[in-house]
């Protein structure tokens, strides 16, 4: 009788039978498909929690009943980070699990009413571009605009539109253009001076601003903390959103990767870069994100960092309490390459209250 446990015998089987696949490859999309996605997940305190505390997000409004009602919410409601990375999170098993890389995200929009813990999220994707890779014949690029819902009410609590790298069943041939494109190197073109706000108030920003108006400036300074990456930032919290990526759990498959190695759920590289940023300001309230871009892989034992440019400020926020500031945040590792660069509108509170 054959012992299917025998090494020689069971590593002949495992060649000859078939995989029953999970995910779905880039043939799998056309443009305008909808896709409803399963099963959905319930927003809690306790995740809300775990994603703010391991991405070093701290504003009391989203930890103390006190601050938060000082924000005019009820109760520490659940933060847009955790809301936004949730809202992919219960995507990916549609979308993106045959190992694509998340290359980018824009128009990342939040009603102006607050989400609370208990919220019901069901999530759908339209497929809304398909293209081919000029520079990867084994992947095509997919987009597909996503609205996370309360599933009691309908009410769209989170929405974006987001573009992965997705795995071909069968290669194409390319062009090879995207690889061959190179620009001519002239040195960067950067301003003479930065400047540096005094505070984190919406004023601070308006002046620094007004500082730079005219002169060869920009507003633009790092922030001091770092997150280095370990288990609990790369595999644990992809998986508390229900992100069944391999590139985040499976490190045997994503060996034979590019990255060698499970890389960080873009949320996280990009939440934690933010918890930085916001830990330098008096934050009111997200108001969206644009442009977001993943440029490399971050890795256990990769330090997160950021970058921050502030780019406008008005006093016009939905509350007389706060402007509204756009900045760029750009992320980066120890060895200062950006991983992550997009554009956040955010309201931020003013010194005068
Ligand atoms: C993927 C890598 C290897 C390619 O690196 P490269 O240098 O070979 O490529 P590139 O030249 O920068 O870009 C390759 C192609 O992508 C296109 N492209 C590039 N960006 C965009 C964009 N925003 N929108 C549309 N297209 C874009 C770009 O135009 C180009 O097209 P081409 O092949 O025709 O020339 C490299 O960019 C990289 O390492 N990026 C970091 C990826 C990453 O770590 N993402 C986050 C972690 S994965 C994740 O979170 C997963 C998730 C959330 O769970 C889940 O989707 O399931």
């Amino acid at each position: 009788m054959t012992d299917w446990t025998d090494p020689d015998t069971f590593a002949q089987a495992l060649e000859q039978v078939e995989t029953k696949e999970k995910g779905n490859c880039f043939e799998d999309f056309a443009e305008g498909d909808v896709i409803e996605h399963d099963p959905g997940l319930t927003l809690t305190q306790f995740g809300n929690e775990q994603w703010m505390g391991q991405t070093l997000n701290h504003d009391p409004a989203y930890w103390r009943t006190d601050a938060a009602e000082a924000r005019g919410y009820d109760e520490p409601p659940i933060h847009p980070d955790y809301l936004t990375a949730a809202t992919l999170g219960i995507t990916v098993e549609d979308l993106s699990e045959k190992g694509g890389y998340f290359l980018g995200r824009t128009d990342v929009r939040f009603p102006e009413a607050p989400v609370y813990a208990g919220t019901e999220l069901h999530v759908e994707s339209e497929v809304v571009n398909t293209a081919t890779s000029s520079s990867r014949p084994e992947y095509g690029i997919v987009s597909w605009r996503t609205r996370g819902k309360d599933a009691e009410t309908g009410e769209v609590v989170c929405s974006y539109e987001r573009t992965n790298m997705i795995p071909r069943r069968e290669p194409v041939a390319t062009d090879g253009s995207g690889a061959a494109a190179t620009e001519a190197d002239d040195g960067p073109d950067l301003p003479e001076e930065f400047i540096t706000p005094d505070g984190g108030y919406f004023e601070d920003f308006q002046a620094a601003l007004e500082d730079a108006d005219g002169e060869n400036a920009a507003v633009a300074y790092r922030h001091e903390r770092g997150r280095t990456q370990d288990d609990v930032t790369v595999a644990q919290l992809p998986l508390s959103t229900l992100n069944t990526a391999k590139q985040h759990h499976n490190v045997d498959v994503m060996s034979e990767s590019p990255s060698g190695d499970i890389v960080t759920y873009g949320d996280v590289t990009r939440s934690t870069a933010l918890g930085h940023a916001r830990s330098d300001e008096q934050t009111w309230r997200e108001v969206g994100f644009d442009d977001e871009s993943f440029h490399t892989f971050v890795a256990v034992g990769d330090t997160v960092y950021a970058f921050t440019r502030v780019l406008s400020a008005e006093d016009n926020a939905s509350s007389e309490q706060a402007g509204t500031v756009t900045f760029e945040h750009i992320a980066f590792n120890q060895d200062d390459e950006p991983v992550y660069s997009g554009t956040r509108t955010a309201e931020i509170q003013k010194r005068s209250n």
